[in-house]
C-alpha cells in the first residue's frame, strides 16, 4: 500500500474473533479507503485480523465504534468487536469499568472486569422460524441451523453455499450448532465478509442462544455456548414473543501494539 502514513495500531482478539483497532480520536484515519482497510486485515501482506475498529469520539456517549469486516467494507454490528472495543478503550484510559458507546445499531452498555467484558446488545423482537433454520438479527443478519455432529462439518464449503444461495449478494452470517448438555452447545461460524470460518463470532453466539431458547432446546435464560476461540455466555430476558436485556460475556484482550507503514 502507498498512502504515506504510518500508522499505530493495536491488535485485540475476543475468543480467537481479532482485530486491529485505530485510535481515531483525531479523525486521521483514511474512512473510504477500502484497499488499506483490506490491506490491513490481510494475515499475509498486512496486520492480519477478521475486522478493523476505529475507536472514534462521540456526541452522545464515551466512544464511538466503527466497524469493517477483512473485506474492507464497513458492516453491521460485530459482538465479539465490541466486547474487544470496551478493553481498548479501558487500556487507553477512556473509561473505567463500565461504559455506554454508539455503534451502527445504536447505544450499547458494557461492563469490564479485568479481561471479561459483558456486552448489552440489542433487543431482539422477530425470530424467522423455517423447517430447517431460524433467521433473526442480533445486531447483524443470522441464520442458524443445528445440526449432528458440528466438529466435522466443513463450515466454509457449506456456509458459502448458504450464504450465497439463500441470502444473495448482501448475505448473512452462517451459524451451525450442535446441543452439547442441558443449555450449552458448541457454536461454529461462517462470516459474511471475511468469507470464511472465523474462530467465534458474537452476534452469532447470541442468535444461537436466542434461537435455541426459542425452539425450547434451551431451558434456562443463561445459555453457554463453545465457539472454537473460546467460552462465551449469553443471557436475555424473554418480552413478549422477542427477548430484551441480551447480554453477551467472555473474555477480550490486547495481543500486542504496533506500526505499519502503509
Ligand atoms: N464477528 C462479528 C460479526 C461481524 C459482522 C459480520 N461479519 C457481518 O458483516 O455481518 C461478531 O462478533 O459479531
Amino acid at each position: 500500500m502507498k498512502t504515506g502514513l504510518t500508522l499505530e495500531f493495536y491488535k485485540y482478539q475476543g475468543t480467537g474473533n481479532d482485530f486491529v483497532m485505530v485510535d481515531n480520536r483525531k479523525d486521521t484515519f483514511p474512512k473510504e479507503n477500502t484497499d488499506l482497510v483490506k490491506f490491513l486485515c490481510d494475515r499475509r501482506f498486512g496486520i492480519g485480523a477478521d475486522g478493523l475498529i476505529l475507536l472514534e469520539n462521540d456526541n452522545l456517549s464515551d466512544f464511538k465504534m466503527v466497524y469493517y469486516n477483512s473485506d474492507g467494507n464497513t458492516s453491521t454490528m460485530c459482538g465479539n468487536g465490541g466486547r474487544c472495543l470496551v478493553a481498548f478503550a479501558r487500556d487507553l484510559d477512556i473509561i473505567k469499568d463500565k461504559t455506554t458507546f454508539n455503534a451502527i445499531d445504536g447505544l450499547h452498555h458494557a461492563s469490564i472486569n479485568k479481561d471479561v467484558v459483558a456486552l448489552q446488545m440489542i433487543d431482539v423482537a422477530v425470530i424467522q422460524q423455517k423447517d430447517k433454520y431460524s433467521f433473526l438479527d442480533t445486531g447483524s443478519p443470522h441464520h442458524v441451523q443445528i445440526v449432528a455432529n458440528v466438529a466435522s462439518l466443513d463450515v466454509k464449503k457449506e456456509g458459502a453455499k448458504l450464504r450465497y444461495g439463500l441470502y444473495g449478494e448482501s448475505g448473512s452470517n452462517i451459524n451451525f450448532v450442535t446441543p452439547l448438555a442441558d443449555d450449552t452447545f458448541e457454536v461454529r461460524t461462517y462470516e459474511r465478509g471475511v468469507e470464511d470460518e472465523t474462530l467465534s463470532c458474537g452476534t452469532g453466539v447470541t442468535a444461537v442462544a436466542l434461537a435455541m431458547h426459542k425452539q425450547k432446546k434451551a431451558i434456562s435464560n443463561t445459555v453457554k455456548v463453545k465457539a472454537r476461540g473460546g467460552d462465551l455466555t449469553i443471557s436475555f430476558e424473554q418480552n413478549g414473543s422477542g427477548y430484551k436485556k441480551v447480554f453477551l460475556k467472555g473474555p477480550a484482550q490486547k495481543v500486542f501494539k504496533g506500526e505499519i507503514a502503509c
